[in-house]
């Protein structure tokens, strides 16, 4: 989704260089299709795919015609923005029949400083590849990512009122609707009305696969839960805040793929049937971070009680200050060791509120 306005041209073709070093982002894969970084050689086929008007009438910052140097342009601006961490506009990339890259559209998410912890998304795809479902595959994706991996709460997007296709696609991939606006669009050469929409992570769609289940009915021989409210399942999670000598918490980030991914946690995890919490820490504190927990060193301190959509959470928290080893991620999660004054500056389960206001006041 270029966004830059259109600049004169240079006087000159720009000499031969190298070509700029990859911005470090790691390709996002779908079913069908690869994210990747844009890179200057996608221009043609942008500028072929972009300057279409039945593409370039639905995006706020294409002008239309749209200039050939102006992908130039944009691709640099894209490749600036994702190095510096402020903005990921994205190619997205499926293959011909012969196994070539072949490019589809761009889709981005775009941080804006004077709106912190909020992302903008936007995409748009080649008219040829409309109708596969390119789109919600793709902006679903980066959704994902962005919400478990930025320090955002939600993500917004705009769609044209007249764009019902677009609307369809944001609310597949788990956003709301949240009203009206004007907003200048380029395109058409002056203001238009748009319906606003906002994804938060507790909207995006579950694979039923990934939604909390007590840990009891993994097992078929395993006696039921053992107890239930308003026809939710209780699911017991045993956590603990890890405090280390300079008084500081540790938290995790829940990884993409889980239910609320990006909000950070106590580290922790189901009790299984037959554990103890205890005995459920310690193994999960082995699998999570390679250390070790002897019994004696988890202090009971407070407990959480929460109604989530789908279940009931009751989660013991414990204190520990003491383990054996070097804490490592090693499921790849994000850590973090946390000022009791700075916990607030976190995003957390909601479950996890009350218990953060007792530790910042106990410790
Ligand atoms: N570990 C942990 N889980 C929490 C906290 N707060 C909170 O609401 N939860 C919820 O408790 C549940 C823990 O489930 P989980 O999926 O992380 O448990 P797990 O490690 O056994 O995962 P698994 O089922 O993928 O093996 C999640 O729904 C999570 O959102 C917290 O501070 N720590």
């Amino acid at each position: 989704m270029p966004r830059s306005r259109p600049r004169a041209a240079p006087p000159e073709a720009p000499p031969p260089a190298a070509a700029p070093p990859e911005p470090g982002f790691a390709p996002l894969v779908t079913e069908r299709l690869v994210l990747r970084p844009l890179r200057p050689e996608d221009a043609p086929e942008l500028h072929r795919l972009v300057n279409d008007w039945e593409v370039a009438k639905n995006l706020a910052r294409v002008p239309f015609p749209y200039p050939r140097e102006l992908a130039d342009e944009w691709i640099a601006s894209t490749r600036a923005r994702l190095a510096a961490g402020e903005g990921y506009d994205l190619a997205i990339v499926g293959r011909d029949d012969r196994g070539g890259e072949v490019l589809v559209g761009c889709v981005g998410l775009r941080l804006d400083p004077a709106a912190p912890r909020v992302a903008e998304l936007g995409y748009w795809v080649g008219r040829r590849y409309w109708g596969h479902g390119v789109a919600a595959e793709a902006a679903g994706r980066l959704l994902r990512w962005g919400l478990a991996h930025l320090d955002i709460d939600h993500v917004e997007a705009d769609a044209l009122l007249d764009n019902a296709r677009s609307a369809a696609v944001l609310r597949r991939i788990g956003f709301r609707e949240a009203g009206e606006r004007v907003m200048e669009f380029l395109s058409r050469g002056g203001p238009m009305p748009v319906r606003r929409f906002v994804a938060r992570r507790e909207d995006l769609p579950v694979a039923e696969s990934a939604a909390p289940q007590p840990a009891a009915t993994r097992d078929e021989k395993a006696p039921p839960p053992v107890a239930a409210t308003a026809g939710k399942p209780i699911v017991l999670v045993a956590a603990v805040a890890l405090i280390d000598a300079d008084g500081r918490v540790l938290l995790a980030r829940r990884p993409e793929g889980k239910p609320l991914a990006g909000l950070w946690e106590f580290p922790g995890g189901k009790v299984h049937p037959g554990e103890t919490p205890e005995a459920a820490l310690i193994r999960e504190l082995k699998e999570e971070l390679g250390i070790d927990v002897a019994e004696s060193c988890l202090a009971p301190f407070a407990f959480a009680s929460h109604g989530y959509e789908r279940f009931h959470l009751l989660m013991p928290l414990y204190l520990c200050r003491r383990w054996n080893g070097a804490v490592v991620a090693r499921e790849g999660q994000a850590l973090a060791w946390v000022r009791p004054q700075r916990l607030g500056d976190y995003a957390m389960p909601p479950a996890d509120r009350p218990l953060v206001a007792l530790l910042r006041d106990f410790l």
